[in-house]
């Protein structure tokens, strides 16, 4: 695997949410030298001029509009391109489009001679991050999806509202699908340091019904914000932007990702969204959580609705 000291990521696909990973890339200063790809080339060439011109406001890094062999060299190849929903649409009714988009981007960057990371943002991300795995031919610790980083990010940030504290010092986590049959993980969610058990035996903070409506607008946030403004971007692009911060710095990091299961959770032969350490290689390890029988419940189903959607896949 390439390990050196220029940092290059190639993304792949320059729409909404690429364009905004872009921006966060640039103003993090996340990597030295970052490509853009996308089947419209000029969307991509403008976008590396407009990001060009932010340069003497951040810290240096080479920019450019390029194509697939671009990636030979690259540490992380993010891909963000692919059909969005449109509203009322789920994830899972993007699979049919974006499986045959990813089946020839993934051919590609393999030709290019790339040996790096994958990091998979497109829908249905579970779905498209196990396709990347099959068509790439990579170890699995090297291929990660976004999974559920977003919804947990989410229910931080209503959580750190409900009880007043900052949404970084809520540490809880949605797992499953990131889609309609992901679920929270009560049984392990803390305020500070506190668990919400804590708070809901005394009486203080959301009582339960209320903590299942925070679930449910995040559940459902996706739908709430396409109805708005047509897409989502910042929210994801800032996740990704995470990701790639613990995966070029080596951080080891506790992120919800979709990764393949081996067994644990009792389920193997999907990606799905878990606890997992982040790292230069990609995924350390899935943090197995000692869930609730019917927390497991939840996540089983939410394995075997993605399973039905897999075999019209791979
Ligand atoms: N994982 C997550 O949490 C989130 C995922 N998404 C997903 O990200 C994907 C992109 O969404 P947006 O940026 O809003 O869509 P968009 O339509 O703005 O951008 C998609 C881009 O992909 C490009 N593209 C299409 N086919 C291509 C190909 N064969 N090769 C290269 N580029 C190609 C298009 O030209 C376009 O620039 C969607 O699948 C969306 O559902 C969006 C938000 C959150
Ligand atoms: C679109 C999408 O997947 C999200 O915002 O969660």
């Amino acid at each position: 695997m390439k390990v050196s000291k220029v940092t290059k990521i190639a993304l792949i696909g320059t729409g909404f949410v690429g364009s905004s990973y872009a921006y966060a890339v640039l103003n993090q200063g996340l990597a030295n030298e970052l490509v853009l790809i996308d089947i419209n080339k000029k969307k991509a060439e403008g976008d590396a001029m407009d990001l060009n011109h932010a340069l003497p406001f951040g810290s240096p890094m080479r920019i450019w509009a390029g194509d697939y062999s671009d990636c030979r060299d690259a540490d992380l190849v993010v891909i963000t391109a692919g059909a969005n929903q449109q509203p009322g649409e789920t994830r899972l009714d993007l699979v049919d489009k974006n499986a045959k988009i990813f089946q020839s981007i993934i051919g590609e960057v393999m030709k290019s001679g790339f040996d790096g990371l994958f990091l998979v943002a497109t829908n249905p991300v579970d779905i498209l991050s196990y396709a990347t795995w099959k068509y790439s031919g990579m170890p699995a610790h090297r291929v990660i999806g976004s999974g559920t980083i977003l919804d947990t990010a989410r229910l931080r940030y209503l959580l750190g509202e409900a009880y007043q504290v900052n949404p970084q010092n809520v540490h809880a986590y949605i797992i499953g699908e990131h889609g309609d049959t992901e679920l929270p993980v009560w049984s392990h969610a803390h305020i500070g340091t506190r668990p919400i058990s804590d708070y809901l035996r005394e009486g203080s903070g959301p009582n339960q019904d209320e903590l299942e409506q925070i679930f449910v607008n995040v559940r459902d946030a996706a739908y709430h914000i396409i109805e708005r403004k047509g897409a989502t971007y910042y929210g994801i692009a800032m996740g990704l932007a995470r990701l790639t911060r613990a995966i070029l710095n080596d951080e080891n990091s506790v992120l919800t990702v979709s990764t393949l299961l081996r067994g644990e959770y009792g389920l193997k032969d999907i990606y799905i969204g878990v606890p997992a350490v982040v790292n230069r290689s990609g995924i350390r390890e899935v943090i197995e959580l000692n869930l609730q029988e019917e927390e497991l419940e939840k996540l089983h189903h939410s394995a075997q609705v993605l399973s039905q959607v897999l075999k019209k896949v791979v």
